[in-house]
């Protein structure tokens, strides 16, 4: 006969925080948000610790390789979406990897042989003030010359003229081999007055840009999350069915670490893959998921996944629950996927991070689930808001919004899927949509953390396991839930003192 489980679905609109004592200490610059990524022995520490609790959705409208760099600088981590030819996810994979911080390629580039015209709709197209010139008119050709918007005037020169009229010609450009750090290259960079740096390989063909500009925004990341050669760390989604090609592609490229990517990972299929996987490479850790109870954390935890990501069908896109009725409430979720995790390590001595995947609409709530036993988060709405997300940023009446889109909807056209006989999808798990923009990822994220570590300073942590040892949650009525928002009507502009 069927069975019930015991205890009623919640969510995180349920819960609020209560105070614990906050010690004089207790300040949010002492607060630390590392945290275990994988697998690892009882006290020991993890192979990969991230420098702030957070990864992207494994969804084409969120993972792509610019939003990856900007969150591995910020200390999270992004798992690149698996959604299209292996090829193409490992070149994306490649494209974080070669990722140099201050070294840039040029998106600004013309032959000598252009127009001016030409180079002034490239530099309106770019939003971008230096070309660089090559014999055929790409980023990686052999550099001639660099041409800025200072270097001619549209009503003082004739823009039917070519390029090369205007440019400083690679003879007289100050230019440095690849091999230069960040910082020799700043130190030209100030003793001989230049805005722009050119790098070229040994054959003159044009590697990249450094600018002066990009050296102090380099700065603003203390926390950055790099592997030991100093390269930024990228995960990569995978699924069950291309894995034996798809894995060796991926580490050839360089993935530091991978996630089976399901609605549903209490499954033969997950724990076959996982078992290939932990086979032919041992090294090389491996998540799995999603799940929503003990028994199905057990059941990967003992296949051998690398940490395990809890959640279906809460996601801001999904529409699983309406389609299937299979999920939980997420709070349900990850209390008794916790639950779970820390029966597992008492009997084994082995730690396995659990992940809080999808349906985090506040930031509070990111807070929540870290509380109830998240080592770390996973976002697609939240990310696929910012300018480094690939969705498109379309004009509204009342400022921007960003397209986002679920990897269970028809735009996604899922690849796995597409491959199995062609026949498309028979109905869809997630819906097309659009999400408010919300500009750059680093500024967005320092908010998010700051809210995060005042929630912890007023529970009287500084660490993300003491926070989760000592919070103290309640679950709140209707009526008291009314009481989170203000409830007087809220002035448009601040008010002025006189
Ligand atoms: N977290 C969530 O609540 C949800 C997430 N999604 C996302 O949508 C995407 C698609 O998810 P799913 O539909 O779960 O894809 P999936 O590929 O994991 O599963 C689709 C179907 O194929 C079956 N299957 C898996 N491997 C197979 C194999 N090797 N041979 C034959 N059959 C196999 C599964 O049992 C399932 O019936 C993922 O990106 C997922 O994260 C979709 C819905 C809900
Ligand atoms: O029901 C679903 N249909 C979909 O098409 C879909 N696509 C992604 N996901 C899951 O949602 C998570 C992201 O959720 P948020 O936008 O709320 O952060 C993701 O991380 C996934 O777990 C989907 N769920
Ligand atoms: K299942």
């Amino acid at each position: 006969m069927a069975q019930v489980v015991a205890g009623v679905s919640r969510t995180f609109n349920e819960y609020l925080l209560l105070p614990n004592r906050t010690g004089v200490g207790c300040a949010p610059e002492a607060v630390d948000l590392r945290t275990p990524l994988v697998r690892h022995r009882e006290g020991a520490e993890s192979a990969i610790e991230l420098g702030s609790p957070f990864t992207s959705a494994i969804m084409q409208a969120v993972s792509s390789p610019d939003l990856a760099i900007a969150l591995a600088r910020n200390g999270g981590l992004s798992f690149l979406h698996h959604n299209c030819p292996i090829d193409e996810q490992a070149a994306d994979v490649r494209k974080v990897k070669n990722f140099k911080a201050g070294f840039v390629t040029s998106d600004t580039n013309v032959r000598p042989q252009d127009t001016l015209q030409h180079l002034v709709d490239v530099m309106r197209h770019t939003g971008h003030g230096t070309a660089a010139v090559t014999h055929d008119g790409s980023a990686g050709g052999r550099l001639l010359g660099l041409v800025t918007s200072r270097d001619f005037h549209p009503h003082r020169h004739d823009l039917d003229a070519p390029v090369a009229d205007r440019m400083t010609a690679i003879a007289d450009l100050p230019r440095s081999g690849s091999d230069l750090t960040l910082s020799e290259a700043n130190s030209r960079l100030w003793e001989e007055r230049l805005d722009c740096l050119p790098v070229v390989d040994a054959n003159g063909h044009l590697r990249s840009l450094v600018f002066r500009s990009d050296y102090e925004d380099n700065k603003r990341y203390p926390n950055q999350l790099v592997d030991l050669d100093k390269r930024l760390r990228v995960g990569a989604g995978v699924n069950t069915y291309d894995y034996e090609e798809r894995i060796p592609a991926l580490l050839d490229a360089g993935a530091d670490v991978l996630c089976f990517d399901s609605s549903d990972g209490y499954s033969d299929w997950q724990a076959q893959a996982l078992t290939w996987a932990k086979k032919h490479y041992p090294e090389i850790p491996v998540g799995g998921g999603n799940v929503v109870d003990g028994e199905a954390f057990d059941f990967l935890a003992e296949a051998g996944a690398d940490f395990i990501k809890v959640g279906v069908g809460g996601g801001s896109i999904c529409i699983t629950r309406d389609q299937k009725g299979i999920g939980r409430g997420q709070a349900s979720a990850v209390l008794d996927v916790a639950a779970a995790r820390d029966a597992f390590r008492e009997r084994t001595g082995e730690y396995v991070p659990i992940c809080s995947d999808g349906g985090l609409v506040h930031d509070y709530h990111m807070a929540l689930a870290l509380a109830m036993g998240s080592d770390f988060v996973m976002m697609g709405r939240y990310f696929a808001r910012f300018d480094q997300a690939p969705g498109a940023k379309l004009p509204t009446k009342d400022g921007f919004v960003k397209e986002y889109w679920g990897e269970g909807s028809n735009r996604a056209r899922n690849w796995q899927r597409y491959g199995q006989g062609g026949q498309g999808l028979i109905f869809e798990e997630g819906v097309d949509g659009y999400v408010p923009y919300a500009g750059d990822l680093s500024d967005g994220l320092t908010v998010t953390i700051a809210k995060i570590k005042a929630t912890m300073v007023s529970c009287g942590a500084t660490t993300l396991p003491e926070f989760q040892a000592t919070a103290r949650l309640t679950l709140v009525s209707e009526q008291s839930f009314q009481e989170n928002h203000a409830s007087v009507a809220v002035r448009d502009t601040p008010a002025v003192a006189v």
